[in-house]
């Protein structure tokens, strides 16, 4: 069976067909890192990754970009309010996006482009789009250049809207524009309220890049004129993506295949969101469970369902993931260890259906549940095959709890595991060392010290026996 996908621009389930025999091209918006990630906005990340992790397993060779915006209208007010620079608000908010994406082991892209980094691209593809005679610099000496939305019949085919029917586009003062609708590829810099870090030098004077250009010019730069897949949330399809697409097959360059939008994460029904107030951050959610629980609760949604987000539903998926884990302990200690695995046909089948998490995971719980009754009767042999299988089928949603990635500070046990063994290993050798003292073999109690010593472990001695820190 082949991977068959929704195609938002074409909306329907089609075959997955690339470009290239074996290679498959993604490119996913990121954010704009304006403030605290919530968990809205790791939605995107968790969904994506999960579609990497199935086109690797299928045995396509994935190029998968995600840009990060760390330059636009929201983050410049943002930290003009908060006494900071553009680019230390930018910053500081990649780096919580950083952890909040390991927290949730969502792998990293191949490369991660972030626009201030591409605007010379971005300036060189303006520049195309004004040769042809699809965009033009504003005649009122604001700097802006706009994409030219009549000029282009086909503006609107993505998200199939006459441009009649369309709103303005609200991104820059309308006075230089030759229909409201136009968006900006350019914007000038306004001295009196925008700081000079801010502005770039350009054939039309300093300013910045639109938003909707940097996607274009980075998906050309990392992925060429004409990909696979573009993703992003449902809320960019217009006009963000229908702008992504019109400016660049004006230029020439076919652009994307196949469009994927990700549904909302909502709270009482409304979009979790930063300004409704209704948002809850990812490290306020992992005080109480754990990276690799919350990873499960949204994979377990299908990418295009709303998710209703609340505790008790967290809870339940939770709860939902344990058993599975404890299913794992179990027969590991059983097994001694478990090897590697096929998943079973139901669950293939189901990502085959357009990354049918709901029924993958299905399919994962009913093989533990053959599992549970194959530990209760002893079967060892069959059993191997069993626990291995629910292991590969996890490691393809990015859950496997014995992947070393759930060791980072909120993710799985792995971290608390190793703390046990530690403890272990620097007990035996402690005893070690009581018993060579006792002896009098000072030489090897020596040993024994020198040797936890060298591998970080302080040991002091006191009235009540050894005790141990990491130096
Ligand atoms: N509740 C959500 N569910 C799924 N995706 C979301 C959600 N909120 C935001 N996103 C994704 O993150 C991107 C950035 O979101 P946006 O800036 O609108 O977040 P926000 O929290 O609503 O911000 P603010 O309220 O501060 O404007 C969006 O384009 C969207 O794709
Ligand atoms: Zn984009």
């Amino acid at each position: 069976m082949t991977f068959r996908l929704y195609d938002t621009a074409t909306r329907e389930v089609r075959d997955f067909v690339p470009l290239e025999e074996g290679k498959a091209g993604l490119y996913v918006c990121g954010l704009t890192v304006q403030s605290e990630p919530h968990v809205g906005h790791v939605r995107s990340g968790v969904n994506f990754d999960v579609l990497q992790r199935w086109l690797r397993h299928l045995g396509y060779d994935v190029t998968f970009i995600r840009n990060v915006t760390d330059i636009d209208d929201k983050i410049l007010v943002k930290s003009a309010e908060q006494g900071l620079a553009w680019y230390q608000l930018a910053y500081r908010m990649k780096r919580q996006l950083d952890r909040a994406y390991d927290d949730l082991n969502v792998a990293p892209p191949t490369y991660e482009p972030a626009a201030t980094g591409h605007v010379p691209e971005m300036i060189v593809l303006i520049q195309e789009l004004i040769a042809k005679g699809h965009a033009y610099a504003a005649e009122d000496g604001s700097g802006d250049v706009y994409f030219d939305v009549r000029s282009w019949p086909q503006y609107g085919e993505l998200t199939r809207q006459g441009i009649d029917d369309m709103e303005a586009a609200e991104d820059a003062d309308p006075r230089g524009k030759r229909d409201p609708r136009d968006f900006a590829l350019w914007k000038g810099w306004k001295k009196d309220s925008e700081p000079e870090t801010a502005a770039w030098p350009s054939p039309w004077g300093p300013g910045r890049p639109g938003w909707h250009i940097e996607c274009s010019a980075m998906a050309g730069k990392y992925l060429g004129p004409a990909f696979d897949i573009h993703g992003g949330g449902v809320d960019l399809r217009f006009p963000h993506h229908e702008n992504e697409q019109a400016q660049s097959r004006a230029a020439g360059r076919p652009f994307a295949t196949y469009w994927m939008h990700n549904a909302w994460i909502t709270t009482a029904g409304e979009k979790m969101s930063k300004s409704l107030g209704n948002s809850l951050t990812i490290p306020a959610v992992l005080q109480k469970y754990r990276g690799i629980e919350l990873r499960y609760y949204l994979v377990a949604a299908h990418y295009r369902s709303h998710v209703e987000f609340s505790f008790e539903a967290l809870d339940e998926a939770a709860t939902g993931f344990r058993r599975i884990e404890n299913f794992l302990d179990r027969a590991a200690d059983v097994l001694g260890g478990i090897g590697g695995g096929i998943a079973c046909a139901d669950f293939l089948n189901a990502m085959n259906d357009d990354l049918g998490t709901p029924a993958a995971v299905a399919a994962i719980h009913e093989v533990v549940r053959e599992g549970n009754k194959l530990l209760a009767a002893g079967d060892s042999p069959a059993l191997r095959g069993n626990a291995a299988s629910v292991v590969a089928m996890l490691d393809v949603l990015g859950l496997d709890p014995a992947d070393p990635a759930w060791s980072s500070p909120g993710g799985g046990r792995t971290a608390e595991r190793l703390e046990t063994v530690v403890e272990g290993l620097v007990s035996d050798l402690l005893t070690q060392r009581e018993k060579a003292r006792a002896d009098r073999d000072f030489v090897s109690a020596d040993a024994i010290r020198d040797r936890l010593h060298a591998v970080g472990v302080q040991l002091e001695d006191t009235p009540d026996g050894p005790k141990w820190s990491l130096s």
